[in-house]
């Protein structure tokens, strides 16, 4: 589904690479985390394969071809299949939070046919029922994410890119989070989580891809025997 191959990123004004000849292969349905201290280039990554950053050097290859390459509409098309998640929820606060999950599809051009059904399903699969005129600032930091994952899925995205997305979570709503990411993969989307919470990545017994200094120094497939990191 994606892969990256020989990545290097270079930043102006950074004289270390965020990221240096970094690669990595990733299947549709595949759930993995990203883990590596501060700056190991983690964010990074997820910025390269939404394209919002470019490589410097090396392809990020979707289905074979190299997103670089993508015309106007390739890069629409390409974005509304990822679904993305931040530790900060970046929710608009003046929206309720079906306008908030709504927003999401009218960007993409949906009909309002299709708003009316999808919303209140993804709504509902998050566990947001009844809050549906919430404003963000009366929900929960839990809630504020769930409505965060929603506006993700609602699009039906084939993967699911999330940048720290208990960074502002207590543990139990970092585990609830969590069980409701393994939901949604369990359903064939892909989840990609970039995290320090590891804790979380030692219970969820997924793929795990450790960086460090822009450098893949780790690629395993956690199992119940393997608890060391
Ligand atoms: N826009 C930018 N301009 C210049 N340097 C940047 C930029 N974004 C990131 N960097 C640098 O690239 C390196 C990797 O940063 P990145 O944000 O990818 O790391 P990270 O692993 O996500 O860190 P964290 O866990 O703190 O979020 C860091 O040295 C950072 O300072």
């Amino acid at each position: 589904m994606i892969e990256i191959k020989e990545v290097s990123k270079h930043y102006n004004g950074s004289h270390a690479p965020a990221l240096a000849g970094f690669s990595l292969q990733v299947e549709q349905g595949d759930f993995l985390f990203l883990v590596g201290p501060s700056g190991a280039g983690k964010s990074t990554l997820i910025k390269l394969i939404f394209r919002e950053q470019t490589p410097s050097a090396g392809a990020v290859l979707f289905d074979g071809k190299s997103i670089a390459d993508f015309k106007q509409n390739e890069l629409l098309n390409h974005r509304r299949r990822i679904g993305m998640v931040f530790q900060d929820y970046r929710l608009l606060k003046q929206k309720t939070v079906y306008e908030n999950v709504a927003f999401a599809l009218e960007v993409i051009g949906s009909s309002p046919k299709e708003i009316r059904q999808k919303v209140p399903a993804a709504i509902e699969k998050v566990g947001l029922k009844g809050k549906e005129n919430s404003f963000p600032t009366e929900l929960s930091g839990g809630e504020q994410q769930r409505v965060g994952i929603a506006r993700a899925i609602v699009k039906e995205p084939l993967m699911i890119l999330a940048d720290e997305p208990t960074g502002n979570l207590d543990r139990e709503n970092a585990r609830q989070l969590m069980s409701l990411f393994e939901d949604i993969n369990r359903e064939g989307t892909t989840v990609i989580i970039a995290t320090h919470a590891w804790d979380m990545v030692d219970q969820m017994q997924k793929r795990v891809i450790a960086l460090e200094n822009g450098r893949l120094v780790r690629d395993e497939q956690r199992g119940s025997y393997g608890r060391e990191h």
